[in-house]
């Protein structure tokens, strides 16, 4: 199989790159290297370009003869969406009915989108299912539902099928050490605070104590990177064997809260880790928790890395290993 991966510099496309090559398929990755790294991509071709060159998309297709297109590429912080939200309607929206729009004229027919949880917006229950109401409050939200909400006419029109994957805290880290998260600037609790640890920052800033949780801090359902690419993997298998196209929610069921989420790298890293407090974020719901029923029911996917500690573990070993970028 020829997997056009587009955004498989980045953390999480870097970890399915892999995972395909290992799976022996003939993987190709896109990617503008604007937050990702050639060093990560161990598998395939790297092909450097961005999803608003319209003629580099058309040659890669040309060169290329996909079976099917894996979209990790876009902005991905919530907080700069809102001071900068053309940024995420160009980037996440335009650039992506250019690769979609490409697809069409080569009749590339499936598409898998990386979707998140950020298209629900507050939660009105947990844990969240399919059928919660999509109601984003942010740009960055807004940009990834604007897709999900048009694949149903290039389904209709052009015959397209699409697996959106609403990932809820992708964490974690390649548990041989090989691969991980290094966003610059990182914005995500578990490097954050692992940073803390290994001396890379001061502290942690802790967003809000006086949330209606136990202990007061933000809960979430963090997800490993692993777990998450398999879920694409089986999203493929479905869209080959003529599953029609299809929208789901991945995470563990269980959600952590800030504080036991330091509790836990504290445990795992023997380190200690200085802990300050802070103002709440703006637009942080208090807690966000997946269902993911359906993906088991029809992928057939269940979450193996479930445990924070190993999550945890395996994104501390990662930590350990990026001193050799600094
Ligand atoms: N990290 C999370 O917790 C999380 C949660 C939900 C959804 N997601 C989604 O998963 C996807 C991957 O997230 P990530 O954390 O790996 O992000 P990342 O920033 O590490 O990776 C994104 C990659 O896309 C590339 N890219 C961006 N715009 C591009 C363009 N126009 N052309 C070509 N390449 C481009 C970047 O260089 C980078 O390599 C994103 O779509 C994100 O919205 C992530
Ligand atoms: O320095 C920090 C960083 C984060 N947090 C808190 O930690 C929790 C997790 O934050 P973060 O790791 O930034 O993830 P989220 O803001 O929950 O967003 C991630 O998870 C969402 C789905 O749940 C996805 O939509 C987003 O793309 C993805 O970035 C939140 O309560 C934050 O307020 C802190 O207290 N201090």
């Amino acid at each position: 199989m020829n997997i056009l991966v587009c955004g498989g510099a980045g953390y999480i496309g870097s970890h399915m790159v892999k995972m395909l090559g290992g799976k022996g398929c003939n993987v190709v990755t896109f990617d503008n290297l604007s937050s990702g790294h050639a060093d990560a991509v161990l598998s395939g071709a790297l092909v450097q370009g961005c999803l608003s060159d319209t003629p580099a998309l058309r040659n890669l297709f040309f060169q290329y003869q996909f079976d099917a297109v894996m979209h990790f590429a876009s902005c991905i912080q919530v907080g700069e969406s809102v001071h900068k939200p053309a940024i995420y309607y160009q980037n996440n929206v335009a650039n992506t009915l250019n690769l979609l729009q490409v697809m069409v004229e080569f009749e590339v027919k499936n598409f898998i989108f990386s979707s998140t949880a950020a298209t629900f917006g507050e939660p009105q229950y947990t844990p969240i299912d399919e059928k919660h109401p999509q109601l984003p409050i942010n740009p960055y939200g807004r940009s990834k539902w604007l897709i999900e909400q048009v694949l149903p006419d290039y389904d209709h029109a052009y015959g397209m099928k699409s697996v959106c994957l609403r990932y809820f805290n992708a964490a974690g880290a390649n548990p041989d050490g090989l691969l991980g998260e290094r966003h610059e600037p990182e914005t995500h609790l578990i490097p954050l605070v692992l940073q803390a640890a290994s001396g890379r920052r001061k502290n942690i800033t802790v967003f809000g104590a006086d949330y209606d949780t136990p202990d007061g801090t933000c809960i979430r359902d963090y997800i490993h990177v692993e777990d998450l690419c398999e879920a694409h993997w089986l999203a493929l298998q479905y869209l080959r064997n003529g599953g029609t196209s299809q929208n789901f929610n991945l995470g563990n069921g269980q959600g952590f809260s800030v504080s036991q989420v330091i509790d836990t790298a504290k445990a795992v890293t023997g380190k200690p880790i200085e802990v300050t407090y802070a103002d709440r974020r703006a637009g942080d719901p208090a807690r966000l928790v997946a269902d993911s029923t359906a993906a088991n029911a029809i992928l057939g996917w269940k979450p193996y890395l479930t445990e924070l500690s190993v999550i945890v573990q395996h994104a501390w070993t990662w930590e350990l290993n990026t001193t050799r970028f600094d």
